[in-house]
């Protein structure tokens, strides 16, 4: 088990309860699909599991650690191996930095303190190299901005700044919402296909039912900040499913 939420409650200043006794498992290698509503709080539990927002009680754990209260600088080292890549890759990009050095940025921060296994390089350049390699972009992208890559590269960009730290959780909140369809497919099997060759997890937010059932092997469905269903997606069209699962299913 890579993350343990456990019983989490959490409200924005003034606001009712977003999330409500939300308790989930993310296992190693694993694809967790999240579906629901719009404005359910699927972003607002991604951003309380990456510690980007505090949560007002319950637990949460990553590789056994509790980090709803560990300290920035005990944080640091964990925060390295949770990533998430957003909808938008062109607002996710620097337009002012060239592919090579947002690729870089994230390394470059850490000052030579990491500790990568999958990437071995000997210069900043071949660890570019790999990294567009391993999304499947040409090496001479390096050198462009990003509003000479299409919305499709952009994002496949992004991802790959994503794993240049080889985390071990990637959150990817509706990561292909703004692609057209083909790029959509195309950037879903490419997430696929990382996640067996790195042994990734992901916690997968789409409005996109379908999507979801191709990339996941559960799937969780939230109503009003409450955790309604969660099910192996074999048994997405069991009888058992939530009626509000079935209600999602039916509209599809
Ligand atoms: N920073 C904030 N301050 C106050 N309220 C917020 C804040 N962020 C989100 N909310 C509220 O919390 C609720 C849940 O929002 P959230 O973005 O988590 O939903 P969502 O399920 O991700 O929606 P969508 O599918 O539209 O992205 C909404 O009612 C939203 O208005």
């Amino acid at each position: 088990m890579i993350v343990d939420v456990q019983h989490v409650t959490k409200s924005y200043q003034g606001s009712k309860n977003i999330l409500r006794d939300v308790s989930f498992t993310v296992e190693k290698g694993e694809c967790l699909g999240l579906v629901g509503e719009s404005g359910c709080g699927k972003s607002t539990l991604a951003k309380c599991l990456l510690r980007m927002e505090p949560i007002d009680s319950g637990s949460i754990q990553f590789n056994g650690q509790a980090i709803e209260s560990l300290s920035e600088r005990k944080l640091r080292p964990i925060r390295r191996k949770m990533q998430i890549v957003f909808q938008n890759p062109t607002a996710s990009l620097n337009p002012k930095l060239k592919i090579k050095d947002s690729l870089l940025d994230p390394i470059e921060q850490l000052k030579g303190e990491a500790d990568l296994n999958y990437f071995q390089f000997t210069s900043k350049k071949d660890y570019i190299r790999q990294l567009l390699e391993v999304v499947e972009l040409p090496a001479s992208m390096a050198d462009r901005y990003p509003h000479q890559l299409s919305g499709g590269q952009r994002q496949r960009v992004t991802i790959a700044r994503a794993i240049s730290m080889e985390p071990e959780l990637i959150v990817l909140d509706e990561p292909t919402a703004s692609l057209d369809v083909i790029s959509q497919g195309v950037v879903l099997e490419l997430l696929d296909d990382l996640r067996r060759k790195l042994n990734l997890s992901y916690l997968f937010i789409s409005h996109d039912l379908a999507a979801v059932h191709q990339m996941s092997q559960r799937i969780m469905v939230m109503k009003d900040g409450e955790v309604t269903d969660l099910f192996d997606k074999e048994d997405i069209f069991s009888d058992q499913r939530h009626a509000y699962t079935k209600e999602l299913i039916s509209i599809f």
